[in-house]
C-alpha cells in the first residue's frame, strides 16, 4: 500500500516498509462468513455453480474456437443419496488451475480471461461463487478434465472449504467438470428435481447453452427469448409465451418490449401486465434482472415505478453493477437511468395496447382500474391516455369520468365522505351517480380531470360543494317561521337552513358536518391510545379551529310542495301544522338512520308516525274516521277477521 503514497505526502507517522505486517486471515471464519452470510437463500449456490459451468463453456470456445463439441449443462438431484451434481462439457481445469483458481478464495480465472479478451459473456468476477457450495453441502467434490489435457482427470475434494485434497482419478471420456454436492441434512430438499427444474427455469431462461435437469431431453431454457433477433413466428405470441412461462403467479394480459435507448440504457427485455385481483394498495411488481444471461436480481421491483403494482418483467443489462452476493444492484447512475427508461417503456406499452389490442386494453382497465387511477396521477402521459377510459367507482358502479359527467348534467359529482351516508341517499333520490371520493386516487383524479376537460366538479361534503347543491331560497323566511321550523324539526346541534334543491320530492336532508365529526373523534379520550401523540397534537391543533357546536346542517327544501304546504298550514294556524311537522321530523330521523348518520331518537320517530297517523285520521269527519271492528258476515275478506281480533 505504501507505493501509492508519493514520498513526503503520506501521513508522517506512516510506518516504513520493514515495519509493515500482513493482515492475518482466519480462513475458517472467512469461509464460513462468505458461504453462509453472503447469500440470502441456499438456492444461490446452485445458481453460482451453473454460472461457473456456463463460464467454462465460454472459456473453452474462446481458447479453442475451431474444435466443435456438444455444449451442455446438466443438473441432477439424487434425493436418496442427498446429492446435487452440476455437469458441464466446458474447459475443465488442470491440476495447477485447481490450486490457483478453484481453491484460492478471491481469485478466479474468469475475470482475468474477461480482462484479457473483453468477452462480455463471461459472468464470474469475484472469485467467490464456488465457496457458496459449502453453504448447502458438507462435502464438495469437483472432478475435472481440462480441454488442454483431455487424458488427465483430477478430483478436488473438501469438507467445509478450509482444507482440500486433489488427486488424479480415472480419466473421463471428454473434457469438462462435475461438481457434486453432498447436501447438509437441512438442505436435503434441494435434491428434488421438480424443485430444481422450477428454479433453474428462472435462473437460466436467458442462457444460450442448454441446461437440462436429470435425464430430461428438453432443456429448461428452451423458451424462445422474444428480444433475440432470430425468434421465428409472431412476435406478440412469442412475447406472451415467454411471459406466461416466466410469470409464476399471474397470467399475462399483454406484454410489451423494453428497448435500449442509446443515451440512457442498454437494457433489453420484456414487461407484461399481470392478470389477477389486485387492489389499490397491492404491490405485485415483479422484475428479474439478468446480467450476461444469468439471473442477477430476482426481485428488482424498485426499478419499476411504484404505481406499477401490476407489472412483471425480465430485463438484461450489462451496465448495472451487481453487489458481491450478486443478488442486488448498486444504486448508481445506470440504475437511475434504467428506472426512467422502464417507466417510459410501461407508458409506451400501455399506449400501444390501447391502440392495437382493444380487448386486452378493456381487460386491463377492468382489472386494474383503481391502480391506474393512481398511476395516471403520477405520469402526465398516462393521465392523457387514461383520462377518458379508466373506470371510476361510483354509487352506480364503475363509470368513466365522461359518463359520470354526462349523467351529472355536465358536472362531475364526488362524495368526500367515507361512502354511504346522506350523500348516497340524496344522490339516489336525484338519480345522479356519485363518485366515491374516499377510494384510492378518485378525488385527485377527478379534480385533475375537471381541470383538464373544463368540467364542473361538485365535491359533496365540502362547504363549496354543499353550497352548490343546496341553493339559497328566493325569499328568506320570516324570523318566526324560521324559529318555529327549527323547534319543530331540528335536534340539538342541528342548524336549520332553508334552501332549494333537487329533487322537489325530498323535503329535507340532514348533512353531518364532517369536520365536527373529526373533532369529536379526535377529542375522544380513546383517540389517545390509537393515534401517536405527535399526530394527535397536530390533529387537535387543526380541529381546535372547528366550531364543533354545529354537528349537522338540516337543509329544508323550500322547493318541495310538502314544505310549502307545511308553511302555509303554519301561516294560517291550521291545527294539523304541528302533526305534519312531526311527520317530517320522523322522516328525517329515519332517513338519517338509514344513511348511517343517526340523529334523534329512532324509536320516538317511529312512534311519531303512529301518533301522526292517529291524529290525522282522528281529524276526519264522523263516519269515515272509524275502521269497523268487525266486517259484515258476507264480506269476502272475512278470512282476515281472525287477524284483526
Ligand atoms: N465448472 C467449472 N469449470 C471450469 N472452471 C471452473 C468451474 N468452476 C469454477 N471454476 C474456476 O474456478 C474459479 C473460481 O470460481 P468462483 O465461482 O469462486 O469465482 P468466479 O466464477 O471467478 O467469480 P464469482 O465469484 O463472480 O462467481 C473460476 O474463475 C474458474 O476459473
Amino acid at each position: 500500500m505504501s507505493e501509492g503514497l508519493p514520498p513526503g505526502h503520506g501521513p508522517s507517522e506512516f510506518p516504513a516498509a520493514d515495519d509493515l505486517r500482513t493482515t492475518e486471515v482466519d480462513l475458517g471464519g472467512l469461509v464460513g462468513v462468505l458461504a453462509t452470510h453472503l447469500y440470502s437463500t441456499p438456492l444461490v449456490a446452485v445458481r453460482e455453480l451453473v454460472q461457473n459451468a456456463h463460464d467454462s463453456h465460454t472459456r473453452r470456445t474462446l481458447e479453442d474456437p475451431t474444435t466443435p463439441y456438444h455444449a451442455a449443462i446438466r443438473v441432477r438431484g439424487d434425493a436418496a443419496r442427498r446429492t446435487i451434481a452440476i455437469e458441464d462439457t466446458g474447459a475443465g481445469l488442470t491440476e495447477p488451475e485447481i490450486h490457483a483458481y478453484l481453491a484460492t478464495v478471491g481469485t478466479g480465472y474468469t475475470r482475468m480471461l474477461r480482462d484479457l479478451t473483453g468477452d462480455q459473456d463471461l459472468i464470474g468476477a469475484f472469485g467467490l461463487g464456488f465457496l457458496s457450495a459449502f453453504s448447502i453441502a458438507h462435502e464438495v467434490t469437483v472432478t475435472t478434465t481440462s480441454h488442454r489435457e483431455p487424458h488427465r482427470t483430477h478430483q478436488y475434494r473438501s469438507r467445509g472449504g478450509e482444507q482440500y485434497s486433489v488427486r488424479p482419478v480415472d480419466p473421463r471420456p471428454h473434457p469438462g467438470t462435475v461438481v457434486e454436492l453432498h447436501l447438509k441434512p437441512e438442505h436435503a430438499h434441494l435434491a428434488d428435481e421438480h424443485a430444481l427444474r422450477e428454479v433453474l427455469l428462472r435462473y437460466c431462461v436467458l442462457l444460450p447453452i442448454p441446461v437440462h435437469v436429470g435425464d430430461d431431453d428438453q432443456p429448461v431454457n428452451d423458451v424462445p427469448v422474444p428480444w433475440r433477433q432470430d425468434v421465428p413466428g409472431s412476435l406478440h405470441l412469442t412475447r406472451m409465451r415467454f411471459a406466461a412461462s416466466f410469470s409464476r403467479t399471474f397470467e399475462p394480459l399483454t406484454a410489451f418490449p423494453v428497448t435500449p435507448t442509446e443515451d440512457r440504457t442498454d437494457a433489453v427485455g420484456l414487461l407484461w401486465v399481470q392478470d389477477g385481483g389486485t387492489y389499490g394498495s397491492t404491490d405485485n411488481r415483479d422484475l428479474a434482472v439478468y446480467l450476461r444471461g444469468m439471473l442477477l436480481a430476482e426481485d428488482a421491483r424498485d426499478l419499476l415505478p411504484s404505481w406499477a403494482g401490476f407489472i412483471g418483467g425480465v430485463i438484461e443489462s450489462s451496465r448495472l453493477t451487481p453487489t458481491a452476493s450478486r443478488e442486488d444492484l448498486q444504486r448508481d447512475e445506470h440504475y437511475r437511468a434504467l428506472q426512467q427508461a422502464l417507466t417510459d417503456a410501461i407508458v409506451d406499452g400501455l399506449y400501444e395496447t390501447a391502440r392495437l389490442q382493444p380487448a386486452a386494453w378493456r381487460r386491463i382497465l377492468a382489472r386494474h382500474g383503481q391502480e391506474l387511477l393512481g398511476a395516471a396521477l403520477c405520469d402526465e402521459r398516462l393521465f392523457t391516455l387514461l383520462a377518458d377510459d379508466v373506470p371510476v367507482p361510483t354509487s352506480q358502479g364503475d363509470l368513466t369520468a365522461g359518463a359520470l359527467r354526462a349523467a351529472g348534467h355536465g358536472a362531475v359529482h364526488v362524495a368526500l365522505g367515507s361512502g354511504g351516508g346522506f350523500e348516497e341517499m340524496l344522490y339516489r333520490a336525484m338519480q345522479v351517480p356519485i363518485a366515491r371520493g374516499d377510494r384510492y386516487a378518485v378525488l385527485p383524479f377527478l379534480r385533475r380531470y375537471a381541470q383538464l376537460r373544463d368540467a364542473r366538479i361538485v365535491e359533496l361534503g365540502s362547504e363549496s360543494g354543499n353550497r352548490e347543491l343546496f341553493r339559497a331560497p328566493e325569499h328568506p323566511l320570516a324570523a318566526d317561521e324560521q324559529a318555529w321550523l327549527a323547534a319543530a324539526l331540528a335536534e340539538d346541534g342541528e342548524q336549520l337552513l332553508p334552501a332549494r334543491f333537487d329533487p322537489p320530492g325530498l323535503p329535507l336532508v340532514l348533512v353531518p358536518d364532517r369536520e365536527a365529526e373529526l373533532k369529536a373523534r379526535i377529542e375522544d379520550d380513546q383517540a389517545d391510545a390509537r393515534i401517536p401523540s405527535a399526530a394527535l397534537r397536530l390533529a387537535r391543533a387543526f380541529t381546535a379551529r372547528t366550531d364543533g357546536t354545529v354537528r349537522a346542517r338540516l337543509y329544508l327544501n323550500l322547493a318541495a310542495p310538502a314544505v310549502q304546504d307545511l308553511l302555509a298550514a303554519y301561516r294560517t294556524g291550521h291545527t294539523g301544522a304541528a302533526t305534519a311537522a312531526g311527520l317530517l321530523r320522523s322522516l328525517k330521523v329515519i332517513m338519517a338512520a338509514a344513511a348511517g348518520s343517526p340523529t334523534g331518537d329512532l324509536t320516538a320517530a317511529l312512534d311519531g308516525i303512529g301518533t301522526a297517523v292517529a291524529a290525522l285520521t282522528a281529524a276526519l269527519p264522523d263516519g269515515l274516521s272509524a275502521v269497523p271492528d268487525t266486517l259484515p258476515a258476507d264480506d269476502p275478506h272475512q278470512g282476515h277477521q281472525g287477524d284483526r281480533a
